[in-house]
């Protein structure tokens, strides 16, 4: 098997004796694109702050292509890692123009070398013609975009990004989010990057890290993560759904008051076994003709799509996603039927 680029191996760390990441391994092969996801606090920082050799390592270890960084007794400086990195605190230098500022990882090279790079990167982030601009002279997305260069110039072996677009307002980070992969693919750069984001993550990476006090849940696709999730802890995080009870039938099929719920399960399920079968809103198609009609608490118009809110027994909620023209108002009944391609129950504990 080819080396990974990045792989880390039972890494621990944390701060003041607490441990904050434990026993976390993962491997990143070149060029692809991975996010840890995870809530706040979860230690997704700290991963990413160990990786760049900001933090010592309390156990385990971190090797790029190979070589080893980071160990109990061992820290390579941040400077001789071959990285880059957009930190939140790692601002621009405000007494630099934006070419300098991408310049700055560049010192290495001549002159013509160095501009020509500059002019590249800053095309690449469609900056072009901003280059004698200060920072103070530049939109918040703009400024990430200059920081993005400024990461991309060295032409680094990993990049990692701590939630590079936190600060901005929604529809720019889904814009930049998508235009970022693009860019990240065209220059061919293998990087974890940090979000809360969900949707981001799905959106941008290949590998997708969701991460709970410390531990890594699973470290999969965007569509395992969604579709096979390890835990019902991984399976809420990472969209939304509606946990019913049911007996399993066979390792296809589970029983549950809303009749049967079918399709492939990641794990196999012991017939008679009581779990916790998970429906996505998608996985509820409002069916005018089918025998089942649940009253609607609550209709939510997005625009594309509607989200209705069906309560199933005394306070269940039901998510159903329909097509925007589906006019069934709160209060009455909608017909559904359940269409799961994938069988994510948990046994009942
Ligand atoms: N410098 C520090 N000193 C002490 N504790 C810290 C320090 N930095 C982070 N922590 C703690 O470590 C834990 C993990 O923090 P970390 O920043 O890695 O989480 P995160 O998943 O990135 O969170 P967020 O999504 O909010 O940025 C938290 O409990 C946090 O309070």
């Amino acid at each position: 098997m080819k080396e990974p680029l990045l792989s880390l191996n039972h890494l621990a760390c944390g701060y003041h004796q607490q441990t904050v990441v434990n026993d976390l391994s993962l491997t990143l092969a070149a060029g692809e694109i991975a996010c840890l996801l995870g809530p706040s606090g979860c230690g997704k920082t700290t991963t990413l702050r160990a990786i760049a050799g900001l933090e010592p390592v309390t156990s385990g270890s971190i090797s790029i292509l190979g070589k080893t960084v980071s160990g109990p007794h061992q820290q390579l400086p941040p400077n001789q890692r071959g990285l880059g990195m957009v930190f939140q605190e790692h601002a621009l230098f405000p007494h630099l123009t934006v070419a300098d500022n991408v310049a700055f990882g560049l010192r290495h090279q001549s002159r013509s070398q160095r501009q020509e790079r500059v002019q590249a990167c800053l095309q690449r982030v469609r900056l072009g013609g901003l280059d004698q601009r200060y920072p103070h002279e530049l939109s918040g997305g703009q400024q990430q975009r200059v920081a993005l260069a400024r990461a991309l110039a060295p032409q680094p072996a990993l990049l990692l990004l701590d939630e590079p677009f936190a600060s901005l307002d929604l529809d720019l980070r889904r814009s930049l989010a998508q235009e970022l992969g693009d860019i990240l693919r065209q220059e061919k750069v293998t990087t974890l990057l940090v979000t809360h984001d969900q949707e981001e993550a799905f959106a941008l990476a290949d590998r997708v890290g969701v991460m709970q006090q410390g531990r890594l849940e699973q470290w999969d696709t965007p569509y395992n993560i969604y579709h096979a999730p390890a835990n019902r802890f991984v399976a809420e995080f990472a969209g939304y759904g509606t946990f019913l009870h049911g007996t399993v039938h066979d390792g296809n099929t589970v029983h549950t008051s809303l009749g049967d719920v079918t399709g492939r399960s990641r794990a196999p399920l012991q017939p008679g076994t009581e779990v916790e079968v998970l429906l996505r809103p998608e996985d509820v198609i409002a069916d005018e003709s089918a025998p089942l009609a649940l009253p609607v608490t609550r209709r939510q118009f997005t625009g594309a799509s509607i989200l209705y809110h069906l309560r199933v027994g005394a306070n269940e909620t039901l998510l159903c996603q329909t097509d925007s023209h589906t006019n069934v108002v709160e209060g009455d009944n909608l017909h559904v039927r359940l269409g799961t391609k994938h069988l994510v129950a948990f046994e009942t504990h």
